[in-house]
């Protein structure tokens, strides 16, 4: 059985429907059950639930908000993860955990390998990078999965927040100097399960890996993409404009360039994300062809 902890965010939901879909046993358990900082709960967790492999999917992911909450997000990002490999390592579980493309300054051109030195910009990014040190230091039977851009049907995300403007705005202003690869949640839950799948079978696969949606753009790209896949269902045209990051100011600093090279985790699991673009048309359609209109 697999655990997942931090189960009520946009992860953990589509984990729990894609894990539903294909009849795996797989138990969440959101923050309000088991704070993964909290050592008795997470091993009363462990105790109780007897799985054969933890995915965690808890994290402090309020990317501007953590510059003016480091403890908050020290505890849930690099505590919690601290927490999890102790108790996987008394248990003798493995523990998959989800990083971050904030980990990298963004300053290199191209992608980033998983052997890339990271230098995190913000309090988060540095959150991340302590939780996946502690975890190497800790428990040798982990897999590291690096991720970025995350959307999907469940939670609180750009996609939703660029539909919602369309809807509002007769214009977007957004950021195209800001280069990544938008993930989709179906593909990142697809991925984890494969790597859930290799621990099971026992493969030594132990380690970190990039995944992200194949293919890269800038935050102005994938708002286009969006607002060109809501058009048919909604009727709405909303022009999107090109901005610089200094038009746009934020508490954190975000990297220019964080493309991730994915093609070890290609290699190792057997597993490619979609096309970004095209994972963000179905996205979109899950999200308003129920709506009752349809293209
Ligand atoms: N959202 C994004 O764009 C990106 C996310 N990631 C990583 O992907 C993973 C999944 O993130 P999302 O699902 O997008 O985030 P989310 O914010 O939708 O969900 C995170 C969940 O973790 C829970 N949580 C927070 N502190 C916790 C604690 N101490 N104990 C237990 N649960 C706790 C929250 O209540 C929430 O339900 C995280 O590790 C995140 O750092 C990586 C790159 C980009």
């Amino acid at each position: 059985m697999i655990l997942v902890f931090g189960s009520g965010g946009q992860l953990g939901q589509e984990l729990a429907a894609l894990a539903r879909q294909r009849g795996l046993a797989l138990r969440g358990l959101t923050r309000a059950q088991v704070d993964i900082a909290n050592p008795s709960q997470v091993e009363n967790a462990l105790a109780e639930a007897r799985p054969s492999v933890i995915i965690n999917a808890g994290a402090y992911t309020k990317v501007d908000r953590a510059e003016a909450e480091p403890a908050e997000a020290m505890q849930a990002n690099a505590t919690g993860p601290g927490v999890l490999a102790k108790a996987c390592a008394a248990a003798g579980l493995p523990l998959i955990h989800v990083s971050t493309d904030y980990v990298f300054d963004g300053s290199q051109p191209g992608t980033y390998r998983e052997s890339d030195p990271i230098a995190p910009l913000g309090v988060y990014g540095r959150s991340k990078a302590a939780g996946e040190h502690a975890i190497r230091e800790i428990l040798s039977e982990h897999v590291i999965v690096r991720t970025s851009w995350v959307y999907g049907v469940y939670g609180a995300n750009f996609l939703k927040t660029i539909l919602r403007l369309a809807g509002e705005r007769e214009e977007l202003r957004i950021v195209a100097d800001q280069r990544g690869c938008p993930t989709s949640t179906a593909d990142l839950a697809e991925a984890l399960l494969a790597v859930a799948q290799a621990l099971g079978k026992g493969r030594a696969v132990f380690g970190t890996y990039h995944f992200a949606g194949s293919g890269a753009t800038t935050w102005h790209g994938f708002a286009q993409r969006i607002v060109a896949a809501q058009q048919p269902f909604t009727g709405r045209f909303v022009p999107v404009l090109p901005i610089r990051t200094d038009e746009y100011p934020t508490p954190a600093q975000r990297p220019a360039n964080s493309e991730l090279d994915s093609s070890r985790f290609s290699e190792t699991f057997g597993y490619t994300a979609r096309p970004w673009a095209d994972a963000v048309d179905h996205a979109v359609e899950q999200l308003l062809a129920p709506l009752g209109t349809t293209p």
